[in-house]
């Protein structure tokens, strides 16, 4: 199999070795198969199995179906050490894929039973960011508080305060906020004071857009924040049955999407990779960032997906590394990290066109 697509396999390390961004990965999506086996030989009452935590190859699921996914996974990760440890597992193996820089994004919880708060929550992730580092692994962490549109606008106000405090007691480490979410349930319009509050204090906002059709209405409004990056954004455009005022608001705020490729087809959002929303933006020379979104849940991982995106419409090694650089204007960390990154950029540039 090896010795008969030697090309396969030179593009498999072309795009491991690719220095990359990863701009939108939800933290307990983001678990691995090990991680997950880790979990359930701590909890094996719960008889959770792995088909029951992820989406393998050629499967589809629902996207309701894939919110009962995180249900069952938030059952495995319910006590400050798991947050821990999935929060360093993940960190290390986007690390392992060459990802330079990871914004994770997760939504607190608290657990009365394991005595979990939403503090200790984010604690645990800004503690396993800090051990990552000190390991010395090659990968600069953010992370972005999520709000959850199902724990509906009193819940939001409180994350985006919690938010803010640890914006300032967390030395830069909590960058913003991120709308997310079941995209059917509750409307945008209720989280508008929140995430006003959120920008007015200096949180980044990225928020799920247009996951899911008709929610024109919404998008319109919370274009108006404007919010600094966008998830998905998958029906923004006339052709999806958006709109071009919408499309017109995306382009003059020029307001980047996080656009994950495998996570839309196994969601069963978009039909075919090569219907994907990334040809419609890439064309309009708009900028997108690749990322992976639930890399567990959806069996994949950053490299994967770009080289997805290279097979798919064609780019050349050459496109790709300029999709990857571009990324870095678009992360929410301050300019001396973007200003680092470019320097490293350049520095492995030799390195991967080897
Ligand atoms: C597939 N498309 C998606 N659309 C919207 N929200 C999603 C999502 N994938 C994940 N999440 C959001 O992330 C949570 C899991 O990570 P955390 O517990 O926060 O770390 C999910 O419960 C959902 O709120
Ligand atoms: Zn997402």
């Amino acid at each position: 199999m090896r010795k008969n697509q030697p090309e396969m396999d030179d593009e498999c390390v072309f795009y491991r070795e690719l220095p990359k961004v990863e701009l939108h990965a939800h933290l307990n999506g983001s678990v691995s198969f090990q991680t997950m086996e880790k979990l359930m030989n701590r909890k094996p009452h719960l008889n959770i199995e792995h088909s029951m935590t992820a989406i393998g190859k050629g499967q589809r699921r629902t996207l309701d179906e894939c919110f009962e996914v995180f249900k069952v996974i938030h059952k495995l990760v319910d006590t400050e050490e798991d947050i821990l440890m999935v929060s360093k597992d993940v960190i290390r193996e986007f690390a392992e894929d060459g990802v330079k820089y990871l914004e994770l994004r997760s939504t607190p919880r608290e657990e009365q039973r394991t005595g979990l708060t939403k503090t200790s929550y984010i604690d645990a992730i800004i503690k396993a960011i800090h051990q990552c580092k000190s390991e010395g692994l090659d990968i600069d962490v953010r992370l972005l508080v999520a709000i959850d549109r199902r724990n509906g606008m009193e819940v939001a106000m409180e994350t985006v305060k919690l938010a803010e405090e640890f914006m300032l007691s967390s030395d830069g480490l909590v960058v913003g906020i991120d709308l997310s979410g079941d995209p059917t349930v509750g409307h945008g319009k209720h989280f508008l004071p929140a995430l006003e509050r959120a920008k007015n204090s200096g949180l980044k906002l990225s928020l799920h857009l247009s996951e899911v059709q008709s929610q024109l209405e919404e998008s319109e409004l919370l274009l108006n924040l404007p919010p600094d990056r966008i998830g998905h954004g998958t029906f923004l455009h006339p052709e999806m049955g958006g709109s071009q005022s919408l499309v017109d608001k995306v382009v003059k705020n020029g307001i980047p999407l996080e656009l994950c490729l495998t996570s839309n087809i196994k969601g069963q959002t978009v039909p075919m990779f090569s219907l994907h929303h990334f040809k419609y933006w890439y064309e309009l020379g708009h900028p997108t960032v690749i990322c992976t979104d639930d890399k567990g849940v959806f069996c994949t991982d950053l490299s994967q997906e770009y080289q997805l995106v290279a097979s798919t419409f064609g780019l050349s090694q050459k496109e790709m590394w300029k999709l990857s650089q571009q990324a870095i204007d678009c992360i929410f960390a301050e300019e001396a990290v973007k200003q680092q990154l470019k320097k490293k950029w350049q520095d492995l540039h030799p390195q991967v066109f080897k």
